[in-house]
């Protein structure tokens, strides 16, 4: 079983039905199609606003577009320093808004505060010509870490972000896992909170690869079509990208996928948590696990076929990451702990 990432799984198959439903006769190109205008619709519904949404291919793609319409070359992007628009993108953000500089805020469990942010831009430099200018802040939900941040949390946060006239993106590539969390609804947890622009994460729910940059603000969105078209991800065949956003909507798939992950990592950390000697590095708040184990521990997990990642290696005892899915079995969490189980008890 895979633990590494929930960007190794399979596609869902009400997905995958889907395309080879929508894999019928000829379409319109480039986003004119059906399936691609129905969105606009589906998605104002389902946030309850207008919203423009624009259907991309890949997470980092959505960040790093949504962050160039927000922020200027000269800009500065204020997150997290662990945020995955600063560690796993290749610069993607910094290219794609012409050189903006990313400033990052330490904070516990993954999360910047709000009261750390108002500090940070209170010596900004904004108007000295010689400093890269607040433009935006962005925040990852559910977090690098696992964690969600609260209503209350991203309130705080968009209240400095919008006092200071800068704009506030949310990674929302585990949004769906941290929405069945939260338990509140999509505008909730996005415009009604100070949200401007989300990246709509489907991939890793269930998707084959399907995310969206939505703006809650449609006058925001006036160039990025030309900005998509020009990184190259403007789809000629954008129908089987829309078809896929669809069906991940349709009949709550995207729900009851996030939460059956969720479900998982709870179950996963509860009985690791309660195993003596074992201790999780931050609160399971959706489908994410960071645990300690011990070096024997880990070598036995591989060489029973278990794959993850070692997160931070340390001596004897190593920071890991576990993450489920929506197709994560009981079964194989189950075999998880027996393993590590016996392994502690036999050393
Ligand atoms: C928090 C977060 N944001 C963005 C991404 C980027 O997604 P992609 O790998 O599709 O570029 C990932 C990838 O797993 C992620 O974990
Ligand atoms: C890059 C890697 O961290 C990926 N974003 C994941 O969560 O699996």
């Amino acid at each position: 079983m895979n633990f590494g990432s929930d960007n190794v799984t399979g596609v869902a198959p009400e997905i995958m039905a889907a395309l080879v439903a929508a894999n019928q006769g000829a379409a319109i190109p480039y986003g004119d199609d059906e399936s691609t205008h129905r969105l606009q619709e589906i998605f104002s519904q389902l946030f309850e606003t207008e919203v423009v949404i624009f259907p991309v291919v890949t997470g980092s793609a959505a960040n790093s577009l949504a962050l160039s319409v927000i922020t200027p070359s000269f800009g500065a992007i204020y997150c997290h320093e662990d945020a995955h628009i600063n560690q796993d993108e290749c610069g993607a953000p910094e290219f794609y808004t012409g050189g903006a500089k990313l400033v990052t805020l330490k904070g516990e469990a993954g999360k910047i505060s709000a009261t750390d942010l108002a500090q940070r831009l209170a010596t900004a430099g904004t108007g000295v010509v010689h400093r890269v200018q607040p433009a935006a802040v962005s925040i990852t939900q559910a977090t690098e870490a696992g964690t969600v941040y609260s209503l209350e949390e991203i309130g705080a946060i968009t209240q400095v972000t919008h006092s200071h006239n800068l704009k506030l993106h949310v990674d929302g590539a585990r949004f769906a896992n941290a929405l069945v969390t939260l338990g509140c609804t999509p505008a909730e947890a996005t415009w009604k909170a100070g949200v401007d622009v989300l990246s709509f994460g489907a991939t890793k729910n269930g998707a084959m690869a399907a995310e969206a940059v939505i703006f809650f603000q449609p006058e925001l969105a006036k160039t990025f079509g030309y900005r998509r078209k020009r990184s190259g991800h403007l789809l000629s065949k954008m129908r089987f990208l829309s078809t896929q956003l669809e069906t991940y909507i349709k009949e709550d798939l995207w729900l009851k996928n996030a939460t059956h992950a969720n479900l998982m990592a709870n179950r996963l950390a509860t009985e690791l948590a309660a195993i003596p000697g074992l201790e999780l590095r931050y609160p399971v708040a959706a489908n994410e696990i960071f645990i300690y184990l011990p070096e024997t521990v880990i070598s036995e997990l591989f060489a029973e076929g278990f794959k993850f990642y070692r997160w931070e290696p340390g001596g004897d005892l190593s920071l890991v990451r576990l993450v489920t899915a929506f197709d994560t079995e009981p079964e194989a969490i189950a075999a998880f702990v027996e393993t590590v189980k016996s392994c502690l008890i036999v050393s």
